[in-house]
């Protein structure tokens, strides 16, 4: 009993997958290709990939083209397309099968054959005929042909001309007028058919699922969008059709499937201005939900923006600028120094539990070694600056705060916490350092600058450098984390931010 129960839970366990809803569906796509990248198969392996799916590709044709137009169509013999449909299906399950492109009658033939012996659960037909740019991509003489597949299909996708070629009617000028096509091919087929606004003008682009046999909850859902004003919309029909057969094989329900997709296409045709491809009708952008996420730099740039109104405060400070003058009265100045050498003790301790946490071995060598610099700091600060002045013993309690803060952080945080909590001692330090050492020097750099030998000490090349490090280490953390640990990172990081100013300001209330 143990037994049987325990193999049976496993979702994908052999002759019970089929009850059950297939979380990464896998999906075949049999349609032409378009080295562009924006349409045909290599459309399809990114809409299903956009979509969850595991995406396969049998190749109907090859096209020499890009966003401007087709320049050649290549047909391969017909027989090795079954070949490759054979491949797959005699190994794989599928999920479910788009069709796209077909090129000529003798490859509808075999695709036709191949769909009568396999039945795939789902099989999704975008009736590719004529690409936007006016280039054929079906034989006139092969649209009879297309025809007899249109049974095998439980979804087809024509656009306007291709839903008047298939009636041999007239293209709709209107949406209703489009609509009552749909209807009159979803009959005569029996299955359901998309029909598609993209054709049409107007601020609205609707897409309506058709089916007159009461598959559907009504004859005719239509799903409402805006049009998006763009140039590019090359892949659109394939990148639709291939993510609907995704969405259908994980939800089984036609309705919820178009609603899924409409939005995930909306985005990638809004999307589509980030990715400058061509010069014409150019691709969308299918992975663009992830962009926020994936963009190496994003959530860097979010720090940096937050630390902004902190950084203009530190400015701001009496500190500061009696540092830039020179005017910083001695006993303020002691102070800070002091209280650095507890803090970068302190400080240590968090950078070595960074090494600890670190997923590399290059990352924990980058943590320890600047857990050990920051003790030599903190000696050196001891041996050349704080043992020739009378300097306040004890820990302030901005002092004390700050390093509380990165213990506790260091303490229960993630490694990508533990470095949003770290990077603000850099960053703010490196830039505050950079803009008193860059005043400095425009000055004239006078060797009679109260605080001359401390300015130089902002110039290390090797702390920028190790800045940079920081900040691309703890982006890359947040790339690889969870929503809610980038809204731990950011607390993490704008807390360390305020006590960076307030570091700077103890000096006046403490001294
Ligand atoms: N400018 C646009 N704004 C919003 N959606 C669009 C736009 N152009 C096309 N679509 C959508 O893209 C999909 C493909 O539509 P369509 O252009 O009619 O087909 P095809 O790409 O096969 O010619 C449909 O969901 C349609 O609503
Ligand atoms: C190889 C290949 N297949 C299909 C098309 C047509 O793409 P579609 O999404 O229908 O629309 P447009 O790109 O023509 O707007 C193609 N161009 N190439």
């Amino acid at each position: 009993m143990t037994a049987s129960l325990s193999s049976s839970v496993y979702p994908f366990d052999g002759a019970r997958e089929t009850l059950l809803a297939r979380p990464i569906p896998r999906v075949l796509s049999i349609a032409g290709s378009d080295p562009s990248g924006g349409a045909g198969i290599q459309a399809d392996l990114k809409s299903i990939a956009a979509l969850g799916g595991y995406g396969m590709a049998a190749i109907t044709a090859l096209t020499a083209q890009n966003t401007v137009g087709v320049s050649a169509v290549h047909v391969p013999p017909a027989p090795f397309l079954r070949q490759q449909l054979d491949a797959i299906s005699a190994d794989i399950t599928l999920d479910a099968v788009k069709i796209g492109m077909l090129g000529d009658a003798a490859v509808i033939d075999q695709v036709r054959s191949w769909l009568q012996e396999v039945r795939p659960a789902v099989v999704v037909l975008d009736p590719v005929m004529v690409a936007t740019s006016g280039d054929r991509l079906l034989r006139e003489s092969a649209e009879q042909a297309l025809r007899s597949l249109l049974p095998l299909a439980h979804l087809i996708t024509p656009n306007l001309p291709e839903l008047a070629m298939l009636l041999g009617e007239p293209e709709a000028e209107d949406w209703a007028a489009a609509l009552d096509q749909g209807k009159r091919l979803a009959a005569e087929y029996g299955n359901t058919v998309l029909v598609k606004g993209g054709h049409l003008p107007g601020p609205e682009c609707p897409d309506a699922l058709v089916n007159t046999t009461g598959l559907l909850s009504r004859d005719v859902i239509e799903v409402s969008g805006p049009r998006i004003v763009t140039p590019n919309s090359h892949g659109t029909g394939c990148s639709l059709s291939s993510a609907l057969a995704t969405v259908q094989a994980r939800t089984g329900d036609w309705e919820a499937s178009l609603r899924e997709v409409k939005p995930w296409l909306l985005g990638a045709l809004t999307a589509s201005e980030y990715l400058r491809v061509g010069q014409g009708n150019g691709p969308v952008h299918h992975f663009h939900h992830l962009r926020q996420a994936a963009s190496p730099g994003a959530f860097a740039a979010k720090l940096w923006n937050a630390a902004a109104p902190e950084l203009e405060s530190i400015y701001g400070l009496e500190f500061i600028q009696q540092l830039q003058s020179g005017e910083l009265p001695e006993r303020d100045f002691n102070y800070y120094l002091a209280q650095d050498a507890i803090y970068l003790n302190g400080y240590s301790r968090v950078l070595a539990r960074a090494g600890a946490l670190a997923p590399t071995e290059e990352e924990q060598l980058f943590w320890a070694r600047a857990s050990q610099q920051c003790l030599e700091v903190e000696s050196e600060l001891h041996r050349n600056w704080l043992s020739t002045r009378p300097v306040p013993t004890g820990t302030g309690p901005v002092t004390k705060s700050y390093v509380d803060h990165l213990l506790a952080t260091s303490a229960s945080g993630s490694y990508a916490v533990v470095l949003a909590a770290i990077l603000p001692c850099y960053w703010l330090y490196a830039e505050v350092g950079q803009q008193l050492h860059g005043a400095y020097v425009e000055a004239g750099a006078p060797a009679d600058h109260s605080y001359a030998e401390w300015l130089k000490t902002y110039a290390d090349p090797d702390f920028a450098a190790a800045t940079r490090k920081a900040i691309n280490l703890t982006d890359a953390a947040a790339i690889a984390a969870s929503d809610a640990e980038k809204v731990a990172m950011m607390e993490a990081f704008t807390q360390s931010c305020r006590y960076e100013t307030a570091f700077f300001d103890a000096p006046r209330l403490f001294v």
